[in-house]
């Protein structure tokens, strides 16, 4: 266990100073591209238009013989690309592959300076970052790089969401944690088969209405995602970083991934994972506040005043509590529509409308 007075050290000499703070940028999504995938490298520039990170995967999802082309890939396109405003995201292959050590040097060494976030899947507890953590310090200063890369965990083993909070505030790199519900599910011995999303199967059934236990008996899908989010959410609020859905892998269902979108949204997450083009639309519409919750939160802070005391707004109590809600709501809004006009002109259309 580090000191909190050490905490803020370099970690290498000549590394750059840790960070202190984690810089709040648009994230809503994490759009995923193979950079080894000529296709989906050519698409790149346009992507870097309409997405809020980009991130150049050489983890699952690429194949063993792939490997050195994926991380090439994402050399060349780091070097070539004007990213704009936009974040360029990696992840790396895990900590136990024959990879990840090359992928490091490499990517740290070459494009250190264009990388934003490194994300490390199968986390499994603080000494996964506190690895990552010494080797990146040593790695930058190798590269003379002077801004610090940050660090982000895919919850995805049983082990890691056991750790999730010693895993959030391992490290002042980290930066935030993905769920990730595939190999989370195969490490809890789940029975799904599926990347993400609900089942059929974990339900609810309201009560028997007679003798006929089959007659009138509604069912309820359940969420099996919602204690894992839950509890990556607190981690990571309490630890000052940030809390993403992971992926969605029925692209065809754009409806039920919207739902899913929204329900970590609801929950506090900021962002989710794209995976194809057609998902990065969904999470950018779902992670932004809605034109309508936006006018209300602003209406709701401005009656309140100086934030204390209780008002009737419409039929519902609003006091001290409430406000810090709906300064949450507006806080993400202005942070969004600095870099929106189309969506600043929309929160101010709703807002505008509510005060006629
Ligand atoms: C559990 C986890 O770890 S999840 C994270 C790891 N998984 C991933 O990263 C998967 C990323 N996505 C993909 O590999 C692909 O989207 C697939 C394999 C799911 C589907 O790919 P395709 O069968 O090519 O889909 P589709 O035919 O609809 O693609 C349409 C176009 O979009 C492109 N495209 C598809 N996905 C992406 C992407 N993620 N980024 C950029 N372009 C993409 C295709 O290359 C294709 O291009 P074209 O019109 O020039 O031919
Ligand atoms: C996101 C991821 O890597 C998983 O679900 O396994
Ligand atoms: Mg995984």
């Amino acid at each position: 266990m580090r000191s909190p007075k050490d905490f803020f050290a370099p970690l290498a000499v000549g590394a750059p100073q840790p960070p202190r703070q984690i810089p709040v940028r648009p994230s809503r999504m994490i759009h995923f591209f193979d950079p080894g995938n000529e296709k989906m490298a050519a698409k790149v520039p346009d992507l870097a238009k309409k997405t809020d990170v980009l991130l150049g995967n050489l983890e699952d999802a690429v194949r063993a013989d792939r490997k050195e082309a994926a991380r090439a890939g994402l050399v060349s396109i780091a070097k070539a690309t004007d990213f704009g405003r936009t974040q360029l995201w990696t992840r790396v292959n895990s900590l136990d592959s024959p990879w990840v050590l090359d992928d490091l040097i490499t990517l740290v060494t070459e494009i250190g300076d264009k990388l934003d976030v490194i994300m490390i899947p199968k986390v499994e507890g603080a000494q996964d970052i506190h690895y990552v953590d010494r080797l990146l310090a040593q790695l930058e200063a190798r590269a003379g790089l002077t801004e610090p890369l940050l660090v982000h965990a895919i919850l995805e083993t049983a082990s890691g969401v056991a750790n999730v909070e010693e895993i959030a505030g391992a490290s002042p790199r980290m930066q935030g944690i993905s769920l990730g519900p595939a190999d989370l599910a195969a490490s809890r011995r789940m029975k799904t088969t599926r990347v993400g999303g609900g089942h059929p199967g974990y339900l609810v059934r309201t009560d028997p209405v007679g003798e006929d236990l089959d007659e009138g008996r509604t069912t309820y899908q359940q969420d099996l995602w919602h204690y894992t989010v839950a509890r990556m959410v607190d981690a990571c609020a309490m630890n000052g970083i940030l809390p993403y859905y992971g992926p969605f892998g029925d692209i065809r269902d754009v409806v039920a991934c919207e739902d899913q979108f929204r329900n970590a949204f609801l929950l506090g997450c900021v962002g989710a994972w794209s995976l194809h083009p057609v998902q990065i639309d969904i999470a950018k519409k779902v992670f932004s506040p809605s034109p309508a919750d936006v006018a209300w939160a602003r209406r709701v802070i401005a009656e309140m005043g100086d934030g204390t005391g209780a008002v009737m707004i419409d039929g519902k109590m609003q006091d001290d509590a409430s406000v810090k809600q709906c300064r949450v709501v507006v806080e993400l809004a202005d942070e969004l529509a600095a870099t929106d006009p189309e969506l600043a002109a929309a929160y101010d259309a709703a807002t505008k409308e509510i005060q006629s």
